[in-house]
């Protein structure tokens, strides 16, 4: 019966009968409305029955739909172009405009028309349609995608469309570009924006007033959307939301932070998302929802409503009652002390009338190409810049030759967890009798190495005692030349002054008179690396693009500039003496088995992102001479570590062919946990994380105590380490200075007696035999 057209009776008449029956009829005459025949008569229907009924409650009441005038001049400036007001309907099953929306609106209105202008939109959770329909109609955008998941709020969309794309005779209206609404919205049905990426739409706007609340019946989220659900369930799509598998989830922001990642995918670069937010889980967690996934965020507008009637706020409540979370309500307008979710709810139930904050946010990507493509990198194809220190040493070598035109390889790089492991496994390597290093690098070392007073020992000390001893010097190469040439140090470890590490003069200076005394030099270049695409220029880097670094000579460098967890640093050694690399390799691997994967993703994501930028330098690698130091007056390794380094079964050795398969040096078989790759691409994104955000150790501290009862007060001391093999090694140097003991199997631990020897341990094994069940009842030998 679409062709043919009811009387404005008949059509009451099956209004009256449900609400089911009212969309039925509304649907009919939008089915008119689309055919251009009855288009005109459709619309004229539309007057005469709005004429008809008016805007009271009692007709929704009556004939379960409502049609009204929302006045726009209340929102825009004076002198604004466009229609006054706009006649919209709606029904019981879809979202009714209320304070939400009027502030959503308001919001929007406080950016001038331009950003809309010419642009193409999309409004997620459209409703009725009215606001999609206001902003065509004032700001004159390309295109306005309008979407909701409620099949009956785009139907509802649609009628708004012709009703005011049409005047009450029928007739087209046409705005100031000789265009009708009808060229610039469109409503579909759509979750999120579904729609706009199987269309592969580009947005320039994304805005959105969606649900910020979980149902408090999650059953009820699993049922299947079409429009002959229940008029209640379609309903209640408008005001909550199911889980999504956000962090957000647990302050049922989940769909807004889904909301986000679909935008990141199809909006352009400098596209812009507004939305509507309730205060509700605080500013604090509503501005982090948007800078954690990139985006600089910008309150438009902030007002407080009351809570809406419709809304049932017990699942705010059940989420304060698993956590220490507390929201955000206010017993009524005017107040200003915040109360909690629970309070609020039962001041509601009791009659109080409860509010909440709601405000307005734009953002727009903070480096728009980067984010956009980090983060489908994250989402997608994590394993793409696959871990272990192979492919992490090549990242950092093509960097080194793409940016800094220095022709090495990945076999000569070297990567620490961290700086200080660098550095100590340096100096544990060689055990210097004197080593001079930088007092901005010496507060890891163990303090023994930092109070022994053996500088003067005589040439013919027993060499086998190995006793470190550490100078430390000031930061300035003058000062420090000055130091070497006095105190003759066998190894040197030093930082450089930002004015020196400019030209290449300083470190050709340290370089030569280290070479004259016979010092090896480390040289820390941490505060001069930069990981960005135009990396300022650096003294030391120009100076190895055009010489090969003498054998004498390293560079360190910690990966700490970009970091944004404190426990993200990852380090790395460059040398171009292949006995210096393999003896630092089996370091590593001896005191702290794999460097984590997760900081070598983290930085092998910034590398690989910085290298898909350039073109790779074509030239083939020059082979290069490193030149070899005077090397009778050079510092060997210490004769105690490289037997232990010889004698560990090792992935790093000489031999190529070796009947050992090592699992868990160079690759990480376990995929990365979404929170872990959430966390990092924050990491990328936000430059302003609070020291206590980045802080694990009272998180850890309270975990162990609440779950294992464990005594955290300020008297317990906590060893930190990334894997067993470094925790090992670290409670083995907490007996060497407190001395302590501890007893571990020597038999099934890999290489834990190596590292105990190397880190010169007093190692007594205790004989025990599988007859007694390898009781530990006898005697050391
Ligand atoms: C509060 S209403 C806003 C309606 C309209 N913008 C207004 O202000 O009147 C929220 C809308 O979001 C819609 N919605 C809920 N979940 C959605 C999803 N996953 N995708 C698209 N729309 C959704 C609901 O159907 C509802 O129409
Ligand atoms: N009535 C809902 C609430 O109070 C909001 C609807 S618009 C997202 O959360």
């Amino acid at each position: 019966m679409a062709g043919s057209a009811l009387s404005v009776e008949e059509f009451l008449k099956e209004c009256q009968k449900s609400g089911d029956a009212a969309y039925g009829a509304f649907r009919l005459l939008l089915e008119r409305l689309e055919d251009p025949n009855t288009r005109t008569a459709a619309r004229i229907f539309l007057s005469d029955l709005y004429k008809s009924v008016g805007d009271s409650d009692q007709c929704l009441e009556q004939y379960h739909f409502q049609i009204q005038d929302i006045y726009l001049d209340q929102y825009q400036g004076v002198g604004s172009q466009g229609r006054k007001k706009l006649t919209m309907m709606v029904i019981p099953s879809i979202f009714m405009p209320e304070n939400w929306s009027f502030t959503f609106y308001e919001g929007l209105n406080r950016h001038p028309d331009s950003i809309f202008k010419d642009k193409t939109v999309a409004e997620l959770g459209c409703g009725n349609g009215w606001i999609s329909i206001a902003l065509a109609e004032k700001c004159l955008p390309s295109k306005v995608y309008g979407l909701d998941i409620n099949p009956r709020a785009v139907k509802v969309s649609w009628i708004n469309l012709y009703l005011n794309a049409l005047d009450e005779k029928g007739q087209v209206i046409y705005d100031a570009e000789k265009k009708t609404l009808l060229d610039r919205v469109e409503f579909y049905e759509s979750d999120l924006l579904s729609y706009i990426r199987d269309h592969n739409i580009e947005l320039e706007r994304i805005v959105g007033c969606i649900p910020q609340i979980l149902n408090p019946n999650p059953d009820a989220m699993s049922k299947m959307i079409t429009e002959n659900a229940s008029e209640e369930f379609l309903h209640s799509l408008s005001n909550y939301c199911a889980l999504q598998g956000f962090v957000e989830d647990q302050f049922g922001l989940g769909l807004i932070a889904r909301a986000v990642e679909e935008g990141i995918t199809v909006i352009k670069p400098m596209g812009i998302m507004i939305f509507n937010m309730g205060g509700r889980p605080g500013q604090a967690v509503c501005k982090r929802l948007f800078e954690r996934r990139g985006f600089h965020v910008n309150k438009l507008w902030q007002t407080k409503i009351i809570q809406a009637a419709d809304t049932d706020i017990s699942a705010l409540v059940e989420i304060e009652k698993n956590s220490p979370h507390r929201f955000e309500f206010f017993m009524g307008l005017t107040g200003d002390q915040p109360i909690c979710a629970r309070t609020a709810w039962a001041y509601g139930q009791a009659g109080g009338r409860i509010a909440h904050a709601l405000s307005v946010y734009s953002c727009q990507l903070r480096q728009p190409n980067q984010v956009k493509k980090i983060f489908e990198f994250l989402k997608n194809g994590f394993h793409d810049v696959s871990t272990g220190s192979i492919n992490f040493r090549n990242l950092i070598a093509s960097f080194l030759k793409t940016y800094h035109h220095i022709p090495l390889n990945s076999d000569n790089v070297v990567v620490f967890p961290s700086r200080a492991v660098a550095i100590e496994n340096a100096l544990h390597l060689f055990s210097p009798r004197l080593a001079i290093v930088d007092e901005h690098l010496t507060q890891h070392l163990p303090r023994k190495w930092l109070t022994s007073l053996a500088i003067k020992s005589a040439e013919g000390d027993d060499p086998s005692k190995d006793v470190i001893t550490v100078i430390e010097a000031p930061r300035q190469s003058d000062l420090m030349v000055e130091l070497i040439k006095k105190l003759k140090p066998q190894v040197v470890i030093t930082g450089m002054a930002h004015y020196e590490a400019v030209t290449s003069s300083a470190f050709a200076h340290l370089l030569e008179v280290t070479r004259e005394i016979g010092s090896r030099l480390f040289l820390d270049i941490s505060d001069h690396f930069e990981l960005s695409s135009l990396p300022s220029s650096n003294g030391v880097l120009k100076y190895l693009a055009g010489t090969s670094l003498p054998s004498h000579a390293a560079i360190v460098c910690g990966l700490v500039k970009n970091q944004v967890y404190a426990d993200l640093e990852v380090a790395f050694v460059i040398s171009e003496e292949e006995t210096i690399l393999k003896a630092l390799s089996k370091t590593v691997e001896v005191l702290e088995g794999n460097t984590t994967p997760i900081r070598q993703h983290y930085y092998g994501c910034l590398f690989h992102e910085l290298l898909a930028f350039q073109l790779a330098n074509r030239h083939p690698v020059v082979k290069r001479e490193s030149e070899k130091a005077k090397s009778d007056k050079l510092i060997g390794f210490s004769s105690s570590a490289i037997s232990v380094l010889d004698y560990s079964e090792l992935s790093i050795s000489g031999a190529e062919i070796s009947t050992l398969i090592h699992m868990d040096v160079d690759q990480s078989f376990l995929p990365t946990p979404s929170p872990v790759k959430a966390a990092i691409f924050e990491g990328f994104v936000r430059q302003n994380l609070a020291e206590s955000e980045i802080d694990v150790t009272s998180g850890m501290k309270q975990f162990i105590k609440s779950n294992y009862g464990f005594p955290t007060d300020s008297s317990t001391e906590f060893v930190y380490a990334d894997s067993t093999q470094a925790l090992f090694n670290r409670l083995v140097l907490c007996c060497i200075n407190e001395g302590g003991t501890l007893c571990f199997p020597a038999g099934s631990n890999g290489n834990y007696v190596s590292a105990a020897k190397f880190l010169k341990a007093n190692i007594m094994s205790i004989p025990t035999d599988s007859g007694t069940g390898f009781q530990a009842d006898r005697q050391p030998t």
